[in-house]
């Protein structure tokens, strides 16, 4: 989380900052934890979900930062603990009301380089995929392209990420890197976190879309209507005015969505099955490896096989198929991508197949809506029953658990409970509450047990989804992350059953 460059020093002027004292300072890095501080720094002292940055200044100073940049909030905790350091050190004090996007826009100049193309897609479920597939297109057309979000920096350029949307100094560190590296184009997701804390708000874009709204993170956004206002902000805040909004206007919050943006004078570009929709879904044929999709746009329909599973897929398509149309690429060079799209990893993914060729699927479901969205979409492509493993991660929303055991038992006909991520929680207690939605789910703590379990009730035509941890390659148990891939259980338990292990 600290920026630093040998040889690289900055005045506050070149970072847009305006100092209240000390504004001659030169500085050599940024940070926002004071274990990084070394001498020449910014230290950005902001207000945290458990502590408030400010209350690290002393030690900071000590450290030998140039500059300290915090909120009101910041400077009462500063002058209760470390007004005389302060005045001693004579370093520069940059108040800003809202400290973390002035942070944003400091480490964007900071770096000063980004891909000149950037789109930024926000949503509940399906941006992982959108900015997958929206990657997978620019570079079927020979841009140098990457995806920025939860499976890391993907595509012409590699780097892992610990979240979702990082934060600024991370994240324009990473943009200026690929920019360099020749990356022409970006995809990235916003998180609702990485709004609600600004973490994008130094970036530059040329489009944005929205996915869609359910529930999630109720735990740190207060209400329904805070999550939403957190999402809003992409549109809101930086999609520029001569910016286009990709909307998928089927959801029931896609037209407040829609709303939003055309508030703040942005183009609509409407994805969906409505007949508001520019780019529409008018048919869908599944099949047992993808589906085949009719869609129309610009008063003309296209047909395209797409080797991808889920209904819900075509969506996520058509999304990124409008966001590579509104950051400059001609419509019928984009469609003509489409049937070259490959499954997101993690997301819907086949990963073994029975003897009796019933099928094994990985996905990232990990809320109601996307529990209910996966198991639904599976349907039209098996033909006989559908067994689910699940769990529910520990230290996020507990009210979503029971809820996912009752979308679970809706729509499979086999539930197995089992863990996803216990954290700090009582596995046994997670368990429990998701049993409370389907409370005749089998329930099978070890994981790769539930696996075997799962692979094992498969018939033929049958085929088990594991759910929740998609990509994911650890289970967090307390504080230790133990190495497990639900991709490699599942070929583990298909060679133990159908006898093929040496
Ligand atoms: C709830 C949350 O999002 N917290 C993020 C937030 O931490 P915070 O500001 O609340 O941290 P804090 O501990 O209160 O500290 C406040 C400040 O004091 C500083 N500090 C703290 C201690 C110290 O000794 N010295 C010091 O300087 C900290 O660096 C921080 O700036 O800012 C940190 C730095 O930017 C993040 O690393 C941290 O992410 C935590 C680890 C996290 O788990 N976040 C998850 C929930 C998250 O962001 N997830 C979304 C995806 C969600 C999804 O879509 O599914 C994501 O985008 O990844
Ligand atoms: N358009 C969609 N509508 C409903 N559910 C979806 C949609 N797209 C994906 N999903 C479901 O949500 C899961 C997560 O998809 P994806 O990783 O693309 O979403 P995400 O928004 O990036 O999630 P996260 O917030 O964890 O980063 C998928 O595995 C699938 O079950
Ligand atoms: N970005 C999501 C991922 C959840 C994945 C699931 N495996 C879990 O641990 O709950 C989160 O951190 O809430
Ligand atoms: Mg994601």
């Amino acid at each position: 989380m600290a920026a630093r460059q040998t040889g690289k020093i900055r005045t506050l002027a070149d970072l847009g900052l305006t100092a209240r004292q000390g504004g001659a300072a030169s500085i050599t890095g940024l940070t926002v934890d004071n274990r990084t501080v070394t001498p020449g720094s910014l230290f950005a002292a902001l207000p945290g979900t458990r502590v408030h940055g400010a209350r690290f200044v002393g030690q900071a100073l000590e450290a030998g930062a140039a500059a300290i940049l915090t909120d009101a909030e910041g400077v009462q905790i500063l002058n209760a603990t470390a007004a005389e350091a302060m005045m001693r050190s004579g370093a520069a004090l940059i108040v800003a009301e809202d400290a973390r996007q002035t942070l944003a826009y400091a480490a964007a100049l900071w770096f000063g380089a980004q891909p000149e193309v950037m789109a930024a897609v926000t949503g509940t479920n399906g941006k992982t995929s959108v900015a997958t597939f929206t990657r997978q297109i620019w570079s079927i057309l020979g841009h140098d392209a990457v995806n920025v979000g939860t499976t890391g920096v993907e595509g012409a350029w590699h780097a892992p990420l610990s979240h979702t949307t990082p934060e600024p100094i991370t994240l324009h560190r990473l943009l200026a890197e690929a920019a360099r590296a020749g990356v022409s184009h970006a995809a990235m997701e916003a998180s609702s976190h990485g709004l609600a804390q600004r973490r994008l708000d130094g970036v530059q874009l040329t489009a944005a879309a929205f996915t869609n709204f359910t529930q999630d993170h109720l735990d740190y956004h207060a209400s329904f209507d805070e999550y939403f206002d957190a999402k809003a902000g992409l549109f809101r805040r930086l999609l520029p005015p001569e910016g286009v909004a990709v909307i998928n206007l089927d959801g029931h919050r896609g037209a407040d969505m829609a709303q939003v943006a055309v508030d703040k004078g942005a183009k609509i570009l409407g994805v969906g099955r409505t007949g508001r929709a520019q780019l529409r879904i008018l048919a869908q044929r599944f099949e047992p490896d993808g589906q085949v999709l009719r869609f129309g746009w610009d008063g003309r329909q296209h047909q395209v096989h797409l080797p991808l599973i889920g209904g819900f897929q075509a969506e996520n398509v058509l999304v990124a198929a409008g966001l590579a149309i509104a950051c400059g690429d001609a419509p019928g060079d984009v469609f003509g991508t489409l049937s070259g799209l490959e499954t997101v990893h993690g997301r819907m993914q086949l990963v073994a197949r029975r003897e009796t060729g019933a099928g094994v699927y990985v996905d990232f479901a990990h809320t109601p809506d996307a529990v209910s969205t996966a198991l639904r979409a599976m349907r039209p492509h098996v033909m006989g029953r559908l067994v689910v493993v699940l769990g529910a991660g520990g230290d996020r929303d507990a009210t979503k658990r029971p809820l996912m055991g009752q979308a679970a038992a809706e729509h499979a006909d086999l539930v197995i409970v089992t863990d996803d991520n216990p954290r700090s929680e009582d596995p046994a207690a997670i368990r429990q509450a998701v049993l409370l939605g389907c409370p005749d789910g089998l329930e099978v703590g070890d994981r790769a047990e539930a696996i075997l379990r799962g692979v094992d009730a498969l018939g033929p035509g049958d085929a088990l989804l594991i759910a929740g941890k998609g990509h994911e390659t650890g289970q967090i148990i307390g504080a230790s992350t133990y190495p497990f891939d639900d991709a490699e259980q599942a070929s583990v338990a298909v060679a133990a059953l159908d006898g093929r292990l040496a």
